[in-house]
Parts: C-alpha cells; structure tokens; sequence
C-alpha cells in the first residue's frame, strides 16, 4: 500500500512514498542542479510547476533560511529520489506536499522524451489514484496562468537604500533576492516595484537604469513590464534577467516560445559570441526567446541547442541574459553581468534622457 500517487498527462500514475502531504498539480519539470535545493525550493520562477530532482539525495546538508531566495517555497510540490528528514519536514511545515521512493532517472527521462508535462499528485494515508487524476484533470497549462505575477510580486513598491553608483528601478515579476543583493553589492539603491507598475510608477522613483527581473509561466502574461520597456527604451538603459530578457524581446520586436523540457540546472554552458569564451552558468527556464527582433543582437548562445542566452543593442543601452548571473544555486563566473549593467548607467549610453 502506498501514501503516495504520481499522475501524470501521458496516462501512468506512479507510486511513491510520501514525505510531506497533500493534494496539488503543476507543470512537471527537473533540475539537473546537485546543490542549491534552497535557492532552487524557494526561487519564484517555479510557481505552479512541480519540481523533480534528478539528483538523488536532496537535503544533506540541512535547510537553512539564510539561504532562502524569497520569503516561501514556490513549487507547487518537490519530488526526489531521496528527501532527508530536515527537507522533508520543512515542506510539510510550509503545505508543500513531497515524495520520493519513485524512479526519477526513469520520470526525468520521460519528461526530456515528452517534454513538460501536466500531473496532479495525492499524497497522504488516504491518498488515492483517483485524487492524483482528478488533480491533473484540474491542472492548467503554464501560459493559462494568465496572472501568474500577482502570485509571486510584491504589493507595494519597496526601496533597498545602497550607495549612489545607481537608482535602479527593478520590476518584480518573482524576483529572486540575490538579484537585488548583487546590485547593493555594487553600490546601488534597488526600488523593488510590483510586477504591474505603470509608466508612472518607474518615473516616481526617479530611475537611473530599468531592470526587469526573473519570474514564473509565459513571459506573454508579463504586458505590464513589456509596456514599461516600450516606454523607457531609449531614455533609460534596460537589464533583464531570464523573464526579463523575455519580456525585453517581446517589448522590441522579438517573439518568445515554449521549449520542450527547458533548461534547469546549474551546468548549463554558454558561449560568448565576441570573445568565444564558454561559462557555466545557473538556469531555470521553460521558454526561450525564439525571434530577438531587429533592435536587440544576440550576444551568447547556449552550446547545447544555440537558444538565445545573452540580447545586447548598444546604442539603446539594452543587456539582458536568459541564464541567472548572480548565481544563488550554481557558480559565480557571470557576476560581472552586474558590473556592465551599471556601466550603462555611468557610461550614459542610452541615446537619450528624460526630461
Ligand atoms: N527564471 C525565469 O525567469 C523563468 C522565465 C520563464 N518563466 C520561463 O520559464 O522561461
């Protein structure tokens, strides 16, 4: 008898052990990454996906909230071959239902076959089939969850004081922390402003740089930061990350589709275009940039598929990357991500100012 079910949109159920309970449904995906559970469980990116480790021992080195990306755990719920008790617990603590006794070489391996997949998951002692499916039957595509960034932005605009090097207008699609954390480093004041900020909004905090953060489901569903980008582009240098580069590109001619399984690890190599150079870098994406439009150059590609890693276009003061340079699980070779995209500010690239 098993606590535990697995049901997933190509039709099998799968059993497992439950480790933290509940019922849930969420876009099925796997992170290559063999550290970082922390930074991964509570990035926002993975708001209403259920996260599979492919890695087999997820915990062994306890849980610590100094290590945390956002103030709760975002998947919807978190599979492994093997929970410690420490993650165990803390999942269960925070709702997040979790499972693990199950072949995750063999589910990672369907999904890069099949590609993401919905699946709906019962997990308890009065767990049945039946409640995993009706829990996928329920389950929504990620482009259907229209409002997504309402889930995962703040309310209210809130300002981290740093130096003066910029004022940076950051908009919070689902911004991980250490995003903020790598501009304060570098002497900057971050205005932290909702994921629907107006035109108005940005103007008010008087900014020396637009940057639009990371976040979760179709960057389609972002119209609000597009617009921004729209209206900005030219009179204020614009930095994004992952989403962010999205949204960049769809705000100036580009186009963005779904990939099959995404990238999500933390051993993703991108090469350089200029200089030739290859970094590891840290990823978690299910949608890529398809078209970069005419305004916007692509700078890095991804040497596994040649998807679109890095935007550039000089003259307007535009820098974006698709992968996660500050890091936060994974390696710290892309910091200096955050030197050029203050170097915008301090070189006055952008064509024009406000007045
Ligand atoms: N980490 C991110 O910003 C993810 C971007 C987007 N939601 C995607 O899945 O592609």
């Amino acid at each position: 008898m098993s606590d535990a079910y697995l049901a997933l949109e190509d039709g099998r159920v799968i059993e497992a052990r439950g480790r933290a309970p509940g019922r849930t449904r969420g876009e099925l995906v796997f992170t290559t990454a063999y550290t970082g559970y922390e930074e991964s469980l509570t990035d926002p990116s993975y708001e209403e996906q259920v996260l599979t480790f492919s890695y087999p021992l997820i915990g062994n080195y306890g849980v610590r909230s100094e290590r945390f990306e956002s103030d709760r755990v975002h998947p919807r719920a978190a599979i492994a071959r093997e929970f410690t008790d420490d993650v165990a617990e803390w999942l269960a603590e925070e709702g997040v239902p979790a499972i693990d006794h199950l072949d995750t070489r063999e589910l990672v391996t369907s999904i890069r076959e099949e590609g993401a997949m919905r699946c709906g998951l019962a997990v308890g002692p009065d767990a049945t089939p039946a409640d995993a499916k009706a829990e996928l039957d329920a389950c929504k595509g990620m482009s259907e969850h229209v409002d997504i960034g309402a889930q995962v932005s703040v309310e209210e605009p809130t300002v981290h004081e740093g130096g003066s090097a910029a004022t940076v207008a950051m908009i919070d699609c689902g911004a991980k922390g250490s995003i903020a954390e790598s501009l304060l480093e570098r002497d900057a004041t971050v205005h932290v402003l909702p994921y629907d900020a107006t035109p108005a909004d940005v103007a008010a905090v008087d900014p020396d740089l637009l940057f639009i953060s990371n976040g979760p489901g179709d960057p389609e569903n972002f119209e609000a930061a597009e617009a921004l980008v729209d209206e900005f582009v030219g009179d204020l240098p614009i930095a994004g990350i992952c989403l962010g580069q999205q949204v960049v590109a769809n705000a100036l001619g580009g186009s963005t589709e779904k990939m099959d399984f995404g990238h999500r690890g933390v051993n993703q190599p991108v090469r350089d275009l200029d200089t030739d150079r290859v970094v590891m870098t840290t990823q978690n994406h299910g949608y890529t940039v398809g078209e970069p439009g005419d305004e916007l150059n692509v700078t890095q590609v991804n040497v596994n598929d040649g998807t679109a890693e890095g935007l550039e276009n000089e003259d307007l003061g535009v820098i974006t990357r698709q992968y996660h340079p500050e890091a936060h699980p994974g390696p710290n070779d892309s910091l200096d991500f955050f030197d050029d995209v203050l170097d915008l500010v301090s070189t006055d690239t952008p064509v024009a100012t406000s007045d």
